[in-house]
């Protein structure tokens, strides 16, 4: 396993996104998304392949159906299982740890490591991963640690068909794949929550898939 880099920046919330686009920039392997609407960035290989498999027996052992906050009432809009990740778990030291470096991300800030799994038909649908300050449920998920900032997400393997990541405002579509990260700037330069994040996972048609997703938050995480 790559051991992480123990000199870890800490650049932020990523509110200010400057120092975390700088730092992701000078990642070896880090490609960023050629488009002024969005921010984001894709690194593949990320995760090495035996942390991912790691990562995928401790989903399964946890995982439930998923909910969906800020529900639209439509119990099919996210039809995968989720589980949460222990972080005391070695494993997950170990990705919060390359999480870190790659893109400076102060972990004081971060949600808990959550994974995804989706079978053949599973998908979640198109949203944005910060919340509706006019939804019902602002005050109760943001009244701590205020909206997210930025999105990592990992996927964990490949599936045979389907389960993409897709971007409908940019036009990008992003193909799952072991170990390929992405992170992206769920806010314009100015700090306002930017639409053109909206994304969805895609169905997946064969084989099944895993990703894990960590949030993070403008004030430190209170869970
Ligand atoms: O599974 C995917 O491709 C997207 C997952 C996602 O958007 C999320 O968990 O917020
Ligand atoms: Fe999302």
């Amino acid at each position: 396993m790559t051991m992480p880099n123990l000199d870890i920046p800490a650049l932020g919330s990523g509110l200010d996104a400057e120092p975390i686009v700088q730092r992701l920039l000078g990642q070896p392997g880090v490609q960023r998304l050629p488009s002024p609407k969005l921010t984001l960035f894709v690194k593949r290989a990320a995760l090495p392949a035996e942390l991912c498999a790691t990562l995928i027996a401790r989903i399964d052992a946890v995982r439930r159906p998923s909910t969906v906050s800020d529900s639209n009432g439509d119990a099919s809009y996210r039809t995968s299982e989720t589980g949460d990740l222990d972080p005391a778990d070695p494993a997950v030291i170990a990705t919060e740890g390359i999480i870190a470096a790659l893109t400076g991300l102060s972990p004081e800030h971060g949600e808990p490591i959550q994974g995804q799994r989706y079978a053949v038909g599973q998908e979640f649908k198109g949203h944005t991963d910060y919340f509706e300050p006019l939804g019902i449920d602002y005050d109760r998920y943001c009244g701590r640690s205020g909206n997210r900032t930025w999105t990592v997400m990992i996927y964990l393997n490949t599936p045979e068909a389907g389960g993409a990541t897709r971007f409908k405002s940019v036009d990008k579509t992003i193909q799952p794949e072991t170990g390929k990260l992405l992170a992206w700037n769920n806010r314009r330069a100015d700090g306002s929550l930017n639409a053109a994040t909206l994304h969805q996972g895609m169905k997946v048609r064969a084989g099944v898939k895993y990703v894990i997703t960590k949030w993070f938050r403008e004030k430190p995480w209170i869970g």
